[in-house]
């Protein structure tokens, strides 16, 4: 039930330090649990993806690393700041596997 005389920082604020109930707690652990689930789910999926181009094109007789496209990576998380880089960087040496590390 939204308050009716704050502004919207104390809304928010209010929300954020009030308003979520040990019930709330739960269900947004819950929700927490599954978009881990998720998310490991897709990294799994972009290692096997990275994997089979990075294997195709060594095959073909390119090189195992393409900076162009790993600045690509890199920017598509840099919104998220030095910990987003972080992130695209473990993506990125993940996808490359042993030998690219
Ligand atoms: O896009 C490619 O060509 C890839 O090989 C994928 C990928 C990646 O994981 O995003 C992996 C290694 C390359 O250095 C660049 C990008």
């Amino acid at each position: 039930m939204p308050p009716t005389s704050t502004s919207a920082d104390d809304k928010q604020a209010g929300q954020d330090a009030n308003q979520d109930t040990g019930q709330d707690i739960d269900e947004l652990r819950t929700e927490i649990d599954w978009l881990d689930g998720e998310l490991l789910r897709l990294v799994k999926r972009r290692i096997e993806v990275s994997q089979r181009i990075g294997a195709a094109r060594m095959a073909a007789g390119g090189t195992r690393i393409v900076v162009n496209r790993e600045m690509d990576v890199l920017a598509r998380y840099r919104e998220l700041g030095p910990e987003g880089r972080k992130l695209a960087m473990a993506l990125l040496a993940l996808g490359r596997g042993p030998l690219g590390r």
